[in-house]
């Protein structure tokens, strides 16, 4: 079966939209022709070949995706409200969750209207990976060439489409080859990064596993390893620090060391914050990595954004933060949204339309989402590259289940992605 490139159907969607005035190379049709036929039948095993690489290696961003027009909202609420790993709902979840996303649909089309007509992050996520393997190529020649890949969990390219498309480029189907699952959330949760390799798993496991009964052979399987997380690494700390102090430039120098900067992230439930999820204390990681960059030269507050249904969820919430500095007289106010790589319905909706309008105060204002942000590309070539050296197969943080975490699911895929080293020590 053939499958067309990932990046190839996102130009079409996003007709000209790609930030970069060069071409994509692995989205361009006449590149997919001449290297992915050739891809196919000389993909080596991890072993070093004539010039010294062990490449190709296939770079995998995971990310949650979001719809690239208003047409597919439905869709992507339907398979977010599907994922027992981020909204569970029990024996039902596959009746239930298809009539929340139905009736949530008009509301949020309308938010994706209203940011222009759908979600940048499959421009952002695609120009990204690419950007950041031609770098890699050049820092890394003993893992070249770097191949970029993009998978999503709710939205187009997803999880499954993209191990196809490994498997069609020559990766696997025991032909072995090196990927790398690179988590896009900085701080890992079980609901995002957890979700993301629980359902590559899955693919892997299928996709793989058809070729023996089911079961993975490993010895022609490819051979994966995760960067799971990275909160305060120097790169994402850097471009952070430099899109804060470009943002506090705009205020007049006698008051600027006066704004209260507010760290801005995604919030938890609370039962997932109490079944042990990592992620507050890995936002507050970075939190604080950014003002120790920043010599802690502003006052500054971390508040939480985006809660969704009737239970508890982590606060304060930004909105409310906003509005109650605001009738305390601070007016001068930057919002940093501090969880996320790129714009999305929460930034450009919820902090600039809803959270900027109820303020109501033109010293209240936002920090640029890190998107094309040379600073962060690097700094993601530099992890990804630091990554490769080392040979683990991901971060120790792995093998460990949250303190609450009853999923089988959970337990087996961090001892596949822990590998043979770390497996045994998954509990
Ligand atoms: C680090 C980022 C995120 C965490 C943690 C997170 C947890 C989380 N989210 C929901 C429910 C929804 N999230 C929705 C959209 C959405 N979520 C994030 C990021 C995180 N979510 C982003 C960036 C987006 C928007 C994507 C875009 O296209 O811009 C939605 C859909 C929108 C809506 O219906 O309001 C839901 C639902 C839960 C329950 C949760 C933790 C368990
Ligand atoms: S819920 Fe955190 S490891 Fe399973
Ligand atoms: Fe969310």
């Amino acid at each position: 079966m053939a499958f067309r490139s990932p990046f190839a159907i996102s130009r079409r969607l996003l007709s000209g939209a790609t930030p970069s005035a060069r071409p994509l190379a692995w989205s361009c049709a006449a590149y997919n022709k001449t290297q992915r036929s050739t891809l196919a039948t000389v993909v080596p095993p991890v072993t070093q070949d004539a010039t010294g690489s062990k490449g190709p290696t296939a770079m995998v961003f995971m990310n949650m995706g979001g719809p690239s027009t208003t047409n597919e909202v439905e869709d992507f609420l339907s398979r977010l409200f599907a994922d027992g790993d981020l909204i569970p709902l029990g024996r039902f979840q596959s009746y239930i969750g298809p009539i929340i996303a139905r009736r949530r649909t008009p509301k949020i089309q309308k938010q994706y209207a209203d940011i222009g007509g759908g979600s940048p992050i499959r421009k952002w996520s695609e120009y990204q990976c690419t950007e950041m393997c031609k770098i890699l190529d050049k820092i890394s020649p003993e893992t070249a060439p770097h191949k970029p890949y993009v998978a999503f969990r709710y939205a187009a390219p997803l999880t499954e489409t993209m191990y196809n498309q490994l498997l069609a480029d020559g990766f696997g189907n025991g032909k072995g080859g090196r990927a790398v699952a690179f988590t896009q959330y900085p701080q890992y949760s079980c609901s995002t990064t957890g979700s993301s390799l629980n359902e590559l798993w899955k693919w892997r496991n299928r996709l793989e596993g058809k070729r023996a009964n089911g079961e993975v052979d490993p010895a022609g399987a490819i051979q994966w390893s995760v960067i799971d997380r990275w909160p305060t690494h120097p790169g994402l700390v850097e471009a952070f620090a430099q899109n804060i102090e470009a943002q506090l430039k705009t205020y007049p120098e006698e008051k600027r060391d006066q704004v209260v900067l507010l760290f801005s992230a995604h919030s938890l439930p609370m039962d997932v914050v109490n079944r042990g999820d990592p992620y507050p204390a890995e936002v507050a990681a970075t939190v604080h990595a950014v003002m120790q960059r920043l010599k802690f030269s502003n006052p500054y507050r971390l508040c939480w954004q985006s809660q969704v249904g009737p239970k508890a969820w982590l606060g304060a919430q930004t909105q409310d933060t906003v509005m109650e500095y605001v009738k305390r007289g601070q007016t001068d106010l930057v919002l940093v949204p501090i969880a996320f790589t790129s714009d999305h319905i929460e930034t450009l909706y919820e902090l600039d339309l809803e959270v900027m309008e109820e303020a109501n105060s033109p010293g209240v204002k936002r920090a640029e989402s890190l998107n094309g942000n040379p600073i962060f590309i690097q700094g993601l070539a530099d992890l990804a590259h630091e990554h490769l050296q080392k040979g683990e197969p991901c971060s120790a943080q792995m093998t460990l289940r949250c303190q609450g975490c009853r999923s089988e699911r959970c337990l087996e895929q961090k001892k596949f992605f822990a590998g043979e080293k770390h497996g045994s020590l998954v509990m």
